[in-house]
This record gives C-alpha cells, structure tokens and sequence, in this order.
C-alpha cells in the first residue's frame, strides 16, 4: 500500500488514452507541479484551491485502472493504472476538490476480498475520524461494485459522503468512460448536498445508492441500475447534481467493523429447475454459518432443496431466502413456512447483498431469526 499526496496540477493534460505505462508515467511527472510553485500560483489568485473540499481517492484496481493494446480485441488487464496516475489523467478536476491519492489495491473486483473491505472501512473511518477528508472517492471494478458499496455503506459511520466509481471500458480505450465516471463521482463527493445519504455509486451520469444498485449487464457502459428504485440522482456537466430526494429514502444500518477479517463463511446456493440438496450439504460440511439461498421466483426452490435447509437452520445454520430475480422483494411466506423453519426473508436485497448482510450479523453475534428478519426489514 503507498500512500501519495497529489499536488494539484494547474496544466494542461491529455487524456491516457494511446499512451503506454511508462510513457504514461514520463508524461505525468513532467506535469505535475511542486507544491511550491502551486502555492506561488494560488498566492496570485490564479486558483481558490484553498477554498476546495479535500477528497480522498482510494484506489482498488478494476477495468477504470486498466490498460490494453488499442489494437487487441476485448482483452486488458485490470489494475495496471494507479490512483493518483487517474486523477492526474482528468482535465480539470485541480478546479473541483483538493485530491489526495492512496493505492488500497491494484486488483480487478473479480478478486475483491474481505482484506481490502476491511482496509478500505478502516482508511475511510480514519480520515473522518480525524478530519482529513471532507468526502472519499473509491475507484473499483464494477463486476463487485455494488458488494464493496453495500459493505462500506454498513459499517462506515458518520455523514460525510463516500462515493465508488468504476468504468466499463479500460483507460486505455477509444471512449474510455472511466475519466468522465471519476469527473462526476468527485464532483458528487465535493457537494455538501451528498452528505447523510451514505455510500453512493456514481457512473454513466446516475447516482445511485449501494443497497440498491445493480450490475445488469456483462459489458455495456449502461449497465448499473437500481431495480426497484431507480437512481437517487443524476450528475452531468451541463446541469450538475440533482438529487430526486431530500434523502436516498433509506434508512441504514451500521454494524461495528468486526476486530479483524474474513466474516464468517455464507454462502450463496443458486436455485434451479432439477434442484437437489448437494449444493446445500456440500456448502454446510464446507463450514458456512449461513446459506442465502438466489431462489427462483420469490425465494423459492425445490422440495429436495427446501429440507436440506430446513435441516442446516435446525443444526444453527442461518437461511436467508433471496431470489435469482432481478428485482421484487422476497416476502416470508406460510407455504415455506419461515416462522416454524427459523428462515429470514432477503427483502430487496439481492443475493450478493443479502450475503454481506448475514456476514455482518453473524460477526455481530446476532443468530436469532426474528433479530435477523428486523435487521432485513429495518430499511423500512
Ligand atoms: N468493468 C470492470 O471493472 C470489470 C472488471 N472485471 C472488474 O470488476 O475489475
């Protein structure tokens, strides 16, 4: 992990894209002023700096860190850009806030862990704690982005705004959206309008809030939605920030960070027609302390499938029924019998989230199943 303060830059920089790392590198360093001049600069009124709000950049890797040859087809490495390399790359953002970057991981969000949530909460509730940030921005794959979003949303406190962005096209691509995301995700974290409406994630010009939003499509730019609620609002150069609400409308939950990582094992059985119980055994003699079930319909499976869970809730197991659905609610139900079978319903959650949910629970010591179902439903 390193740790870098970027000195704002007042020149003029082109874009990444075309460019290799290390030619990358040269151009940057050649950039980027020292603190002296910048404070020579601001000294003649040539920038109000002074005056921005102070962001914290956190980056994690994903495709808006990522590089390929523009010639090839499809394929790049993630996490190859650091943080204060993208910041440096977006023309104008010296004008929107004061930046300051830190590297938490260089990874692509397929490989995002319980390791870099841990260190992600910790770094964020620091620099609030001790006032070092007024907003924090977190650069992330999109395949896990609204994992890490509905984590951090559960256990960072305090009302200061924090923000995840990601693209889906690498820096180096022909109409890379990655710089346009980190633009408008800053500006959103820059804005005293965000804050109390806990984590956000801003990309393709729509904010939204991290229980809700979704990945719904494997590669297009317009991928992120929030099924059940749409976003809570929208930034664009031309009309700025719009919020649809005076707040995201949801009430949050915050669970203290656990001492130290992983969260307990839970695991997500995906249902299907021809169920059988071996995916849930295998899941249960593997050690999960609890199974969110991505149903088919409204949280439902098989009958094979039901009594396998019935019997890991009786030996203490937590069952969370969720649905494979895009979007809906999973409502408790008298035909599966949660009351008498000890199950919890997921809500709006969806499996990813519900998953991330228990895991908090489970670490904060509550088991009971009526507990677990307020936890779910305290939303409302
Ligand atoms: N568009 C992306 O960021 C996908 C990439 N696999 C990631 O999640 O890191």
């Amino acid at each position: 992990m390193t740790k870098d303060t970027l000195r704002p830059a007042s020149l003029r920089r082109s874009a990444l894209p075309m460019l290799s790392v290390p030619v990358i590198a040269l151009a940057i360093s050649s950039m980027v002023i020292s603190t002296t001049a910048y404070a020579e600069e601001t000294a003649k009124g040539t920038t109000t700096a002074a005056n921005l709000p102070r962001i914290l950049v956190l980056a994690t890797g994903g495709t808006i860190a990522g590089q390929a040859d523009p010639r090839a087809t499809g394929a790049y490495k993630s996490g190859q850009i650091t943080g204060e390399q993208l910041v440096q790359s977006v023309p104008g953002l010296d004008k929107v806030a004061k930046l300051n970057a830190e590297q938490i991981s260089a990874i692509g969000s397929q490989d995002m862990n319980d390791k870099v949530w841990f260190a992600l909460a910790q770094r964020i509730q620091q620099a609030f704690d001790k006032n070092e940030a007024d907003g924090v921005v977190i650069t992330h794959g999109t395949d896990t982005l609204e994992e890490t979003a509905f984590f951090l949303d559960n256990v960072v406190k305090g009302d200061k705004p924090v923000v995840i962005v990601g693209s889906m096209r690498p820096a180096t691509a022909v109409s890379a959206d990655g710089p346009g995301n980190l633009y408008e995700a800053i500006q959103v974290a820059s804005d005293p309008r965000s804050r109390g409406r806990g984590v956000m994630a801003v990309l393709n010009d729509k904010i939204e809030a991290a229980r809700s939003i979704t990945k719904t499509n494997t590669t297009s730019i317009e991928t992120f939605v929030s099924p059940n609620g749409g976003p809570i609002g929208y930034v664009d150069s031309a009309g700025g920030i719009r919020f649809m609400a005076q707040t995201s409308g949801l009430k949050r939950a915050n669970y203290a960070l656990p001492a130290s990582d992983p969260l307990p094992r839970v695991e997500i059985i995906y249902s299907h027609a021809n169920m059988d119980a071996i995916p849930i055994e295998d899941a249960i003699s593997h050690g999960a302390k609890g199974i969110v079930l991505a149903g088919v319909g409204d949280g439902n499976t098989s009958k094979q499938a039901l009594e396998a869970l019935e019997a890991a809730a009786k030996k203490g197991v937590i069952v969370v029924r969720s649905s494979r659905v895009r979007s809906g609610f999973v409502t408790r139900n008298v035909e599966v019998d949660d009351d008498k079978n000890g199950f919890v319903v997921s809500e709006d959650l969806n499996p990813q989230k519900a998953r991330v949910l228990t895991q908090l629970l489970i670490a904060s010591g509550v088991t009971a199943p009526a507990e677990l179902q307020r936890a779910f439903t305290a939303t409302w």
